[in-house]
């Protein structure tokens, strides 16, 4: 059995529609602000393997709820991964690209240094550190600018407001990867597949949309696909204040994924899928 924390989010509903039978854990069932309990589920219901799709992902209020962060997404994630270790079962678990510092325009390899400009990619970094540390098999899963039907996310942001407005400001110096929820929920579950019989790949993998482009440029893609009449005009990040600093280069290098035989996603391709989602629920 495969065990699921989350339920609710982008990535769990999307791992709920491609793997049903797994066992997926809502806040109800194990909240991550008590890491115990995190580990206790996971003894209760011994899962040959585990995907930590939960976490604090409001970026801006993290600031303010540094130590509420830190614990669900710094300490439950490393409780998770000494569970896991102690069974010898793998744990694959998802960060993001908010680890990094945004500095240059080369994509980031798995291995570069990180250095987290707010709370919530420090304390995302936490949870990487602490599962690497707990020695088990393991892979963590680094993705960014997730987007999908469900929940909050950029483009449901821009269809919301596309419908209202005539024009937009948004950013243009900020540059990533939009991705699937869809498809980071796929690479789960490969990985966690490859990791039961090849647990020597344990390590930090990076998985982003392609190609690279400006959250203005997803803005523009947002609209036209969704025949909205509304101009995006190109803003730099200075004239967008938030209480969080966001990296201005997000890209990634991905390559290390052809080791499960994974391939960035095209994030049109996703955009396509998920306005359909929205067009059928409508
Ligand atoms: N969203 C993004 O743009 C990006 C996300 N990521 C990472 O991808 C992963 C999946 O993110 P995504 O699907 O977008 O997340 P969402 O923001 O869509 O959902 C977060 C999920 O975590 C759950 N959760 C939050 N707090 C707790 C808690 N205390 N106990 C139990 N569950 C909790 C939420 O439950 P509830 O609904 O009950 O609040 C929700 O199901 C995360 O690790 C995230 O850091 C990485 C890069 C970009
Ligand atoms: C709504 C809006 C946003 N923006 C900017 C703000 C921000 O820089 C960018 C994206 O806005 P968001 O609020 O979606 O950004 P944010 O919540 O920071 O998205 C991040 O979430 C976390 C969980 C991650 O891990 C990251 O990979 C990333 O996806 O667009 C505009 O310029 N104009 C607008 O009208
Ligand atoms: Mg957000």
């Amino acid at each position: 059995m495969i065990l699921v924390f989350g339920q609710s989010g982008q990535v769990a509903t999307e791992l709920q529609r491609l793997q049903p039978d797994a066992l997926f854990l809502g806040r109800a069932q194990a909240d991550l602000s008590d890491p115990d309990a995190c580990a206790a589920a996971i003894r209760a219901h011994a899962p040959r393997v585990v995907i930590n799709a939960a976490a604090y992902t409001a970026v801006d209020r993290a600031e303010e709820e540094d130590a509420l962060a830190t614990t669900i997404n710094g300490d439950a994630p490393a409780a998770m991964a000494r569970a896991c270790a102690a069974l010898g079962i793998p744990l694959v678990h998802i960060s993001t690209d908010y680890v990094f510092d945004g500095s240059g325009e080369v994509p980031f390899a798995p291995d570069h240094p990180t250095e987290p400009l707010g709370a919530y990619g420090r304390s995302k970094l936490k949870g990487e550190q602490g599962v690497r540390a707990a020695g088990g098999t393991y892979a963590i899963l680094r993705t960014s600018w997730v987007f999908s039907a469900h929940g909050n996310n950029f483009v449901k942001t821009m269809l919301r407001l596309g419908a209202e407005r005539d024009s937009l400001t948004v950013v243009a110096d900020q540059i990533g990867g939009p991705t699937p929820a869809r498809a980071i929920g796929q690479a789960c579950l490969t990985i966690a597949q490859h990791l039961q019989t090849a647990p020597e790949a344990s390590g930090t993998y990076h998985l982003s949309g392609a190609p690279d482009t400006s959250w203005a440029g997803f803005a523009r893609a947002i609209m036209a696909e969704a025949g909205l009449h509304c101009e995006i005009a190109d803003i730099p990040t200075l004239a967008y204040p938030t209480p969080a600093r966001r990296p201005l280069n997000s890209r990634m290098d991905c390559s290390s994924l052809s080791v499960f035989g994974l391939d960035r996603p095209s994030w049109r391709e996703g955009l396509e899928d998920v306005l359909r989602d929205l067009k059928g629920n409508s």
